[in-house]
């Protein structure tokens, strides 16, 4: 709920800045301006404490509103910048932070966000870490029990063990005997997992075969951080929610030549009971027709032979592999000093650094390039380039 309105206003640079008696100026806060709405991020009585508060300001009806917030929370250092993109996320620079934690974006009005609104009815806002270059896309595959997805993707992480990740998912389901926590699953409690899912930390999740499943969102992006290419095995389900997020992923779906082959299979490999393997191969027919049905899936692999559909895979894979890694030894050094100029053309940002005798930052000036941006709340955004300038 909103609290009291502000007593009266500032003015800043021709904006009126609402401030009282609940509203002291702050240290490292900043003020965003979007129609009606003011969003204020930040802010400390001192420099020793600076917290990521975010407050929304709805001039409309003169009353702050505290929004639900969704995303990793970055950690403020002692002072940010706050500019607008493109009316609905503000980009954060932090200065005097490492490479890796000096680009937020905190979203408010993206379609992630404009979702998670309309479902909670709450005012909503979502941070998300900005990342420098691209990773290739993720892949997720899908298909009934027992096709053969594990022993593909097994195959492919043991020949390019430095090129492909495996997204680690949550299951309710118990461990199998040769499955470790934390290597094929995550063991959980359900009331565990459907509390994180509510608090918006899952990318997707379904009930399959009676059990909860679920990828979150650091699950994906542990393996992007690590310049891995990203393997999700997931069912249908799953899949068309991540079909509908910001994940640009190539979705395979992987069939079994008959139904009787797919229950020969299913039962020589005896990790289920009678009862668990008639269940899988009932749900097998649904997800054969979904994944079959047109719009989901990019590829369709028929697993007859290992070795066959094993090279079909590793063919589709081979399509698009290309990546815009930074150059390392740029990003080691790069730092926005205390002191420097901010400014914004088009969908570039201009960053000025002056010299600072006391540390080694970098002066000059650098391009922010956020043309084309992809992925966002609630994992992070990719797709920037940066670059100095002579
Ligand atoms: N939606 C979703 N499905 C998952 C996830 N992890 C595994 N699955 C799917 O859950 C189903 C059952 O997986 P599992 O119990 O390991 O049995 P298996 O398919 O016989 O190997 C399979 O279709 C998996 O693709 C997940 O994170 N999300
Ligand atoms: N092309 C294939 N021909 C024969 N058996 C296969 C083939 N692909 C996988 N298998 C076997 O089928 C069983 C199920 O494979 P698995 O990878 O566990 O399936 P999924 O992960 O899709 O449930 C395993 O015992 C595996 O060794």
């Amino acid at each position: 709920m909103g609290e009291e309105a502000p007593e009266c206003f500032l003015e800043i640079s021709d904006k009126l800045l609402p401030i009282g008696h609940d509203l002291k100026p702050q240290i490292n806060q900043s003020f965003t301006f979007i129609g009606d709405k003011i969003y204020a991020v930040g802010g400390s009585e001192d420099t020793t404490n600076i917290s990521t508060s975010i407050k929304v300001f709805d001039r409309l009806t003169g009353t702050w509103l505290d929004p639900t917030v969704f995303g990793t929370k970055l950690t403020l250092s002692k002072s940010h910048e706050a500019i607008l993109l493109n009316n609905d996320r503000i980009l954060i620079l932090e200065t005097e932070s490492s490479p890796d934690n000096c680009i937020w974006f905190l979203e408010v009005d993206t379609p992630f966000v404009k979702q998670k609104r309309k479902l909670l009815g709450n005012e909503v806002v979502a941070w998300s870490k900005g990342v420098i270059g691209d990773v290739p896309k993720p892949i997720v595959i899908s298909g009934p029990s027992g096709v053969g997805k594990g022993t593909l993707i097994a195959k492919l992480m043991m020949e390019f063990p430095s090129t492909f990740g495996f997204s680690v998912s949550h299951t309710t389901r118990a461990p199998r005997e040769k499955e470790m926590n934390g290597v094929h699953y995550h063991f959980t409690e359900r009331s565990k997992m459907e509390k994180d899912i509510q608090d918006g930390k899952f990318l997707e999740s379904a009930l399959v075969h009676g059990n909860l499943y679920g990828t979150s969102i650091e699950a994906v992006e542990t393996v992007s951080d690590d310049e891995k290419r990203c393997i999700l095995d997931i069912d249908v389900q799953g899949a068309s929610q991540v079909r509908a997020s910001s994940l640009e992923a190539i979705f395979i779906f992987i069939c079994p030549p008959s139904n009787e082959e797919l229950e020969k299979r299913l039962r020589a490999r005896g990790t289920e009971n009678e009862q668990q393997i008639e269940k899988r191969l009932r749900n097998a027919k649904a997800e054969l027709l979904r994944g079959k049905s047109p719009g989901l899936f990019d590829h369709i692999l028929v697993n007859e032979d290992l070795e066959t559909c094993y090279q079909n895979l590793k063919t589709l894979l081979a399509l698009d592999e290309h990546t815009n890694a930074p150059s390392q030894q740029f990003m080691e050094n790069f730092k926005i000093p205390i002191s420097h100029s901010l400014s914004k053309v088009d969908s570039k940002i201009l960053i000025q650094c002056g010299t600072n005798e006391l540390d080694s930052s970098p002066s000059g000036m650098f391009v922010l390039d956020f043309s084309s941006l992809n992925g966002g709340a609630p994992g992070r955004t990719r797709g920037l380039r940066i670059y100095a300038t002579d």
